[in-house]
């Protein structure tokens, strides 16, 4: 897969298409073993930096991948109301923030993606190009994004959102799952063109069929929880491990109140936080 890489966007983005975007992953491994084996010795574990940050107010996880030879980063899922916080850990340690990276267009907050790109000059915003949003590269199902040695696969996983995506790393056995799997639970889907029935057979097909020791990383967890496992959540999970149509039936009974931000939050995130921000976050974007 990562040797039928072609650059994007003036040499900036190194994205590698899949030959056939919806083959699963897992079959193509079991298909191409060595070439798998071959791609994770070239980035071994040990040269990625990975942190994992939180947004108290509206319980979002934010992800911190660098590659920590060449010094390029990606961020997953930042907050506005976090964006100096992450962008004074990029510069303290010392890394090239490459892409800004959303797994979808959020409801609950507003994305840092704007800010961090005034912050930290260079930086490239990035999103599915099914959600309909504006971003400096848009991504497809089976495409890579590189950060020095490694990378992140683009699974679209819709169902929460139709352009939902979530990024497999198989080098860290780690899976950012956005809002499509929380831990033993899932991203709720009465509005944003949510469908049920379409986060079931993604969250199957996309997530769960990932080896059973592939760590998930959501971008929310209510209760505490940090992450957990593909294994764990295949035998845990509450909604997913019932039958569809029980889980069409919890899905549509949730009974959630409106996240509150989701007037505020929408407009900004279409355009992945540059525009129609609520005027004292506007402010900072024009000092
Ligand atoms: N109370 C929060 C919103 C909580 C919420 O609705 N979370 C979403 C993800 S953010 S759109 C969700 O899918 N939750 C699933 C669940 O089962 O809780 C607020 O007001 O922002």
């Amino acid at each position: 897969m990562a040797m039928l890489g072609f650059l994007k966007s003036a040499g900036r983005v190194a994205l590698a298409r899949n030959p056939s975007p919806f083959l699963c992953s897992s079959l193509k491994q079991a298909a191409v073993p060595s070439l798998f084996r071959m791609m994770s010795a070239l980035a071994s574990q040990n040269d990625v930096l990975f942190r994992q940050l939180f947004d108290r107010e509206t319980c979002t996880y934010t992800y911190l991948l660098a590659d920590t030879q060449t010094k390029e980063a990606v961020l997953i899922d930042p907050v506005i109301d976090l964006a100096e916080r992450d962008a004074k850990l990029v510069g303290e340690l010392g890394l090239e923030l490459k892409y800004v990276m959303n797994t979808h267009v959020h409801a609950d907050h507003i994305t840092g993606t704007g800010l961090l790109k005034k912050l930290v000059p260079g930086c490239q915003s990035v999103i599915a190009e099914v959600s309909g949003a504006v971003a400096d590269v848009l991504i497809k199902h089976g495409e890579t994004v590189k950060f020095g040695e490694h990378e992140l696969e683009v699974r679209s996983t819709p169902g929460h959102t139709n352009g939902c995506v979530t990024y497999v790393s198989h080098n860290l056995k780690s899976v950012f799952t956005g809002d499509a799997l929380l831990i033993r639970g899932c991203g709720r889907t009465d509005f944003q063109e949510g469908s049920a029935e379409t986060l079931y057979e993604s969250v199957h097909s996309q997530i769960l069929s990932l080896p059973e020791d592939y760590v998930v990383y959501p971008a929310h967890d209510y209760k505490g929880n940090t992450s957990s496992s593909v294994g764990e959540e295949k035998q845990f999970n509450p909604r997913l491990t019932k039958p569809k149509d029980e889980f069409i039936e919890i899905m549509n009974n949730l009974g959630l109140p409106y996240p509150k931000k989701i007037d505020i939050s929408l407009p900004p995130n279409k355009v992945c936080g540059l525009y129609n921000l609520p005027d004292e976050l506007a402010a900072k974007l024009e000092d």
